[in-house]
This record gives C-alpha cells, structure tokens and sequence, in this order.
C-alpha cells in the first residue's frame, strides 16, 4: 500500500483508497494492521483509511498511523430503538460503517471489513464503471441465516436451481443479496444524508447494516466474482463454485475463523483449507518487512502510479457498458 502521496492527481481529480472500520478497544486492531500490510505486499496504489469509532484507544490509533493509515474518527450510528434480535449482538456497531459516505475527498472506495485480507492486487476495481455499487453475493446456508424462509426451505442464490424458490407461497424470490464486508462505492453527500434519513424510519433486522445497505442499494447492486470476497463458509457450503487459489481478497467470517483470536475448535475449523489460510494471515502480520518503517516505497514511486494492469480479470473487460446498465434496470424482485 503506497502512502498518500502516491495518488498523484491531475487538477481536480478526486483520489481513491481503501476504507475499514475499526471499533471498540479489543483486538479488531491485529485484523487492521494485517489489511494494512496485506495491501502493502499486494503493491497497491491506494492508502487504508480507517474510520474509528471515538472508542478506538490512542495506542491503537498510533499503531496504524505507524502502517501508514489514515485515521478518520467518525461518530457512531444507531438504528431506531428496537427488539431487533441481531445475529450477533455486536452487529448493532456495523451500522457506523454508514459514516464512510461522507468520506467526499475520494472519488471512489473500495470498503474491506477489518477481518479481510487482500492476497493479491485488486486496484483495478477503482476502473469499474461509476454509478453502481459492486459486491459479492453472499450465502445463506449457514445457521446464521435459520430465521430466514430461504434457510428453512433449503434456498441459496449460490445454488438458484436445487431449491426451486415456490413464488406461490412466498411471493417473488429475494432480490441479489451481497456480503457487506468488502464494496466498491462512491462516497457522496446526498446519499450519506439519505441513507441516515432512511434508516430512522426502517426497521432494524438481523443482519443489521448489511440488509439494510441491501436493501437500499438493490437496484444498483452488481455482483462482482466470489475471488473479490472469499467468505469461508463457501468452502464447505458451495465448493463447486469456489477456485480455492484463485481468492484474491479472504473474509475470515466464519464462526472461529478470526486469525488473531484462531483456536481451531469451533466446526469446520478443524479444515486444512482453513488453517492453511489462517497461517498465511499470519504470515502477513508478522513478516516485519511489511512494516510502513521497513517497506521500500521507492517500489512504489517508481511504478507508474497510472498505469493499467497488463491484463484486468475477464469479468472485467466482459462488462459491457450494457451489462452494467442491464443490470442496474435489472427489476427488483422484492
Ligand atoms: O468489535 C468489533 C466488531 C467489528 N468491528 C469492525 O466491523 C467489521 C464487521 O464485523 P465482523 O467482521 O466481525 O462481522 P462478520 O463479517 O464476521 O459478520 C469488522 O471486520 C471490523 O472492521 C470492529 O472493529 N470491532
Ligand atoms: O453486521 C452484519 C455483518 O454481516 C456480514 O457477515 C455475516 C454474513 O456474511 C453472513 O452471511 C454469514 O453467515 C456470517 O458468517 C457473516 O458473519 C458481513 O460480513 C459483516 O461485514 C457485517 O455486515
Ligand atoms: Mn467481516
């Protein structure tokens, strides 16, 4: 991850970066300074911006200025009182992410949760046409997913043909659903007001600010391939649809699989894929030439900041300026 000054910009060219959030004073902090070294060793042009709840410690804030971050502190965000029973009580945090839309500096972000890591560079995406919102599409096989009608009859959009959705007693099959720990967006004024306006009046659900930027999103939303946001469930739920080797972004999601805090107990978490990929995070974390101090930027001012990549995913150059429209009129099923 070059440092701010490699965004050289012409006149009035908006820069671009990444973006995490980081709350709480517990150990998240290790999952930020592997990102931020993580997309150092991928030679990314872009910086780590990290939006810190006010709650975030001084000692862990200079921990990631000393990777090379930009700290942004940014005030929490609740959703309407409710009895909303989260999927995980902690989730009622994710909804500050919403913050990071006013983050109006930069033209374009790409959003990786803080228990991501990038294996290898994915700046292209900061090419992808503006005007939509780019994603993967997550599963809902795990128990996490048990109070929902697709969990109970069996439905997963990863799998739309073995559980024909029954229209007649449900209604129209829900619409493409994204996991929100890894996005492409554009950070705008307008819609940071309107999503905080709308989320008083929706009513909070269990997958907290995920459904809701779901929800918001859905007739903007385009799917990017699952090598962008590997979630680990995918590895025992939807094998056929995974190149494990191909990942180029890991979301360590799943029950258990939090590197910093990896025991190996909990189910599936005994898999050699898994402990594999928890080793490589490691790797990355304590290989000290990552380190902001250590690390050569020359490598990153002599590469032409500008230049292309010789060769974008095919997923790439295939999305048509039609495609994206395709999809962006594609109707709603909700
Ligand atoms: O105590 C916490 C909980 C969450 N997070 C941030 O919120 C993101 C979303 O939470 P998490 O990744 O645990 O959700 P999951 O993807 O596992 O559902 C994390 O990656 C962190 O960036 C944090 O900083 N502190
Ligand atoms: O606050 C809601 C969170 O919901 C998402 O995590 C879930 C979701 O992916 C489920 O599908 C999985 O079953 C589950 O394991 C996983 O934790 C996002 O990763 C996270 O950033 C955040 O938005
Ligand atoms: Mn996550």
């Amino acid at each position: 991850m070059a440092p701010e000054m490699n965004n050289k910009l012409s006149y009035g060219e908006k820069k671009r970066a990444y973006v995490t959030f980081l709350a709480g004073t517990g150990d998240y902090v290790k999952g930020v300074v592997g990102l931020a070294k993580g997309l150092r060793k991928t030679k990314s042009k872009y910086p780590l911006v990290v939006a810190v709840l006010p709650d975030v410690p001084a000692d862990h804030r200079r921990q990631l200025l000393d990777q090379g971050c930009v700290i942004k502190e940014i005030q929490p965000v609740y959703p309407p009182d409710n009895q909303t029973q989260f999927a995980m009580a902690y989730y009622v945090l994710n909804y500050s992410k919403l913050r990071i839309w006013k983050f109006v500096e930069y033209s374009k972000l790409i959003y990786l949760d803080g228990d991501i890591q990038v294996f290898e560079n994915i700046d292209h995406l900061f090419d992808l046409p503006d005007g939509n919102f780019y994603a993967v599409k997550d599963c809902f096989c795990e128990k996490t997913w048990s109070h929902t009608p697709q969990y109970k009859i069996g439905y997963c959009q990863q799998c739309p043909d073995k559980v024909t959705w029954p229209e007649s007693e449900l209604g129209p099959k829900p619409p493409l659903y994204f996991n929100a720990g890894m996005f492409v967006y554009e950070p705008s004024l307008p819609t940071y007001y309107n999503l905080l306006e709308t989320l008083k009046v929706v009513p909070p659900t269990p997958f907290a600010e995920q459904d809701f930027l779901n929800m918001y999103f859905k007739d903007i939303y385009k799917p990017i391939p699952p090598v962008y946001n590997l979630v680990l469930a995918m590895l025992w739920r939807h094998p056929e649809n995974i190149e494990l080797n191909e990942a180029k972004v890991v979301h360590y999601c799943a029950a258990g699989a939090k590197p910093w805090r990896f025991t190996g107990q909990e189910e599936n978490m005994e898999r050699e894929d898994i402990k594999m990929l928890v080793e490589k995070w490691w790797d990355i974390y304590n290989d000290e030439s990552l380190d902001y101090k250590n690390f050569n930027v020359h490598c990153g001012q002599k590469e032409d900041v500008h230049r292309k990549p010789k060769t974008l995913p095919q997923f790439f150059t295939d999305l048509s300026e039609a495609d994206v429209l395709q999809c962006a009129k594609a109707p709603s099923a909700a």
